[in-house]
């Protein structure tokens, strides 16, 4: 089967700690990967390079791996080099997401979108407008992800909801559409499928103990 096929109607796991914080240790990110797939995770999707080693050892699930930079002069956070682009495909990943919104960045995307396919693999863009996402269908990518909406200045909003409405324009384009972005219940999860989308990939809410933990903490103290 295809990875895009073996992704299908599925869920897939972001094993993404919160930076610096006690769990985030390679071999806690495998035992989450490895957790998330005893738990029904269709794929996972792993940020840097000794995260991503780690995880290969132990799992037959499609990875997909980004690497997120810091840059003082760039909001442009995932996967901005060639360079990552290929250490990722070295590291083991079946699929290399990266910034695909038209933010001024050092590499070009469509020379970031040719190492991935050079490599065999397969490019996911993360996207955060329609208009991103036919882009990089023009430049090679197989999967668009709704990643990236709200999360730039085009278009940050103020509530915490997914944008559904970008899952049914990307379901107009001939592509794989991935759900990504706050779907932080199963129930947001099945409306991303019933809205148009491929796959739902979820992250927070599976494996950043401190952000639910905080959600819980909050509403306790409300209550
Ligand atoms: C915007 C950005 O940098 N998104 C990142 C992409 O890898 C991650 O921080 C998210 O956790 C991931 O996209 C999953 O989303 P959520 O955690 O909302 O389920």
């Amino acid at each position: 089967m295809s990875v895009p096929d073996q992704l299908r109607g599925g869920l897939i796991a972001s094993c993404q700690p919160v930076d610096d914080g006690p769990m985030d240790r390679p071999e806690i990110v495998a035992a989450m990967a490895q957790a998330a797939v005893a738990g029904g995770a269709a794929g996972l999707r792993i940020e840097g390079l000794e995260n991503l080693r780690a995880t290969r050892a132990h799992v037959n699930v499609p990875i997909i791996g980004i690497v997120k930079r810091n840059l003082p002069d760039s909001p442009v956070r995932i996967t901005v080099t060639v360079r990552d682009a290929q250490e990722l495909l070295e590291a083991g990943a079946d699929i290399v997401a990266y910034d695909a919104t038209r933010r001024p960045r050092s590499d070009r995307r469509e020379d970031i979108v040719a190492a991935i396919l050079d490599g065999g693999a397969i490019a996911m863009a993360d996207c955060s407008t329609v208009e991103d996402a036919q882009t990089a269908m023009a430049e090679g990518a197989t999967i668009i992800g709704t990643t990236l909406s709200g999360y730039t200045d085009e278009t940050a909003g103020d509530d915490d909801a997914p944008d559904f409405g970008l899952i049914r324009e990307f379901r107009r384009l001939d592509s794989f559409v991935m759900a990504e972005g706050r779907f932080n219940s199963p129930d947001l999860a099945k409306k991303a499928i019933a809205a148009g989308a491929d796959a739902v990939t979820v992250g927070s809410a599976l494996t950043r103990l401190e952000v639910v933990t905080g959600w819980f903490a909050e509403a306790v103290r409300r209550s």
